[in-house]
């Protein structure tokens, strides 16, 4: 069997271009009924915005152990992989980028655990927030993933159009797309 590899001939001549998406992964930090979230500051993208504590799969790591060094990275909390439980996936696009997948994962914060902001250069600050209450001034297809684990809802797309804000904007459409229905009904303990 011959592999198949990127931009391979299609049986009518046509060449396939393979697509690829970047991974993201967030982290859904609770202190009870209060989530995590931290403004972003001198990135260059959503500066300004609240954001869950996230960042970029490097190459050849797995999606929870990417969520644990970014925890430990941007927030100075170390996470056993027991810790963590994956909770949302969601295909998202910014307004002007192409289609990412973002891992959402959950973990409540340790007795005496105390989440500190390790990347000032970064985040101007990190604070706790209702998750029954989420604020506005939050990147909108993040402020889905929390509604959508909120809901139960475990796999969404959040695409943008070009036109819409990175911003989540109360009156704009509301680009998340359920793909199942909510595994679990109410809200997650
Ligand atoms: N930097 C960047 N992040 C984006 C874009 N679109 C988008 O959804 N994101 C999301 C993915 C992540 O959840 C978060 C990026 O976090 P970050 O900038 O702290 O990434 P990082 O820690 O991995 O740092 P780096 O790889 O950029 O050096 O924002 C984009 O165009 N640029």
């Amino acid at each position: 069997m011959s592999a198949v590899t990127t931009g391979a001939t299609g049986t009518a001549g046509r060449v396939r271009q393979r697509h690829t998406e970047v991974v993201d992964v967030h982290l859904i930090l609770l202190r009870g009924r209060e989530v995590l979230l931290a403004r972003r500051s001198g990135t260059g993208y959503a500066d300004g915005l609240l954001h869950a504590p996230s960042g970029h799969l490097e190459d050849g790591e797995d999606v929870r152990a990417g969520m644990i060094r970014e925890a430990a990275e941007e927030i100075g909390i170390e996470l056993a992989p027991h810790e963590v439980e994956a909770v949302v996936v969601m295909q998202h696009r910014s307004p002007a980028g192409a289609p990412r997948i973002g891992w959402f994962f959950a973990a409540r914060l340790a007795a005496g655990a105390e989440p500190v902001n390790r990347e000032p250069d970064k985040c101007s600050g990190i604070g706790w927030y209702p998750l029954d209450d989420l604020p506005q001034d939050m990147v909108a297809y993040c402020r889905a993933g929390l509604a959508a684990y909120r809901a139960g809802v475990r796999f969404l797309t959040h695409l943008h159009e070009g036109g819409d804000t990175i911003a989540y904007d109360a009156a704009g459409p509301d680009r998340a797309v359920p793909l199942a229905p909510p595994a679990v009904s109410g809200s997650p303990s």
